[in-house]
């Protein structure tokens, strides 16, 4: 059984794949916080920006097989033209990704992308692989495309990252409204990656544009 929150086709808004048209689908439940407003303060992950309890968003539900939720993915993506991408996020969706919707997606031609924390190893077969770490979690994932982290963190500076194995590696502004405070973190993300350059600047751009 796959729990789903929402399901849409947006553009990836973030990270090396930046523009790309994506059908979204956003897994229940994360292990780095409960979700709920008043545990934000004590959880490991303080500052997420998205609602991923329930599965009452958009197309949301739950899911019986791996071949009905890629079904029901498949039919966002709006015709023949290009090659079509999935990206996988949440909440957590290495706590439900496995690999029977790994080969269902594969089969209906999509490629896959992943938008995970890192605490749990990927299932082989993701073609693009987003490791974010988070505080102090301690990060078992440590390959993949991008690694994309949210900046700045105390718990978790850059330089605690460079030994692992990504082709790409990405500063994100921390986004503050979502925890109640104010403030631009921008000029502080792009400072620092003009002083170590072996980082890029990662902008949310589907909150710039106004899309999902
Ligand atoms: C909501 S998370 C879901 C996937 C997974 N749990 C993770 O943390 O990577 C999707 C992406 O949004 C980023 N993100 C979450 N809250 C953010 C914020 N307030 N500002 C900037 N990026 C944020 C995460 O770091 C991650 O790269
Ligand atoms: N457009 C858009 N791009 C995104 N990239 C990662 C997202 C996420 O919440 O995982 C996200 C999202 O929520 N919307
Ligand atoms: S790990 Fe990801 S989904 Fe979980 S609370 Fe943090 S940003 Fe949100
Ligand atoms: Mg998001």
């Amino acid at each position: 059984m796959y729990s789903v929150k929402e399901a849409f086709y947006t553009l990836q808004g973030e990270g090396g794949q930046a523009g790309r048209p994506a059908v979204f689908c956003r897994f229940t439940g994360c292990n780095l916080w409960s979700g709920r407003e008043q545990d934000r303060s004590t959880s490991i992950c303080t500052f997420c920006d998205t609602d991923f309890i329930g599965t009452d968003g958009q197309n949301g539900g739950r899911f019986k097989t791996a071949d009905a939720l890629a079904a029901h993915v498949a039919a966002f993506w709006p015709g023949p033209e290009g090659k079509p991408l999935v990206v996988f996020t949440g909440g957590e969706p290495l706590l439900q990704l496995d690999t029977p919707l790994i080969d269902a997606m594969h089969a209906r031609g999509f490629m896959i992308a992943v938008e995970t924390n890192g605490t749990i190893e990927a299932p082989d077969g993701i073609d693009w692989l987003c490791v974010s770490p988070k505080g102090r979690a301690p990060l078992k994932q440590r390959s993949g495309q991008e690694l994309k982290l949210v900046y700045p963190q105390s718990d978790a500076p850059p330089e605690r990252f460079i030994d692992t194995d990504f082709e790409h590696y990405y500063l994100q502004p921390m986004d503050l409204s979502p925890a109640g405070h104010d403030g631009s973190t921008v000029q502080q993300t792009l400072a620092y990656c003009m002083a170590h350059p072996r980082w890029s600047l990662s902008l949310q751009t589907h909150k710039i544009t106004g899309i999902d």
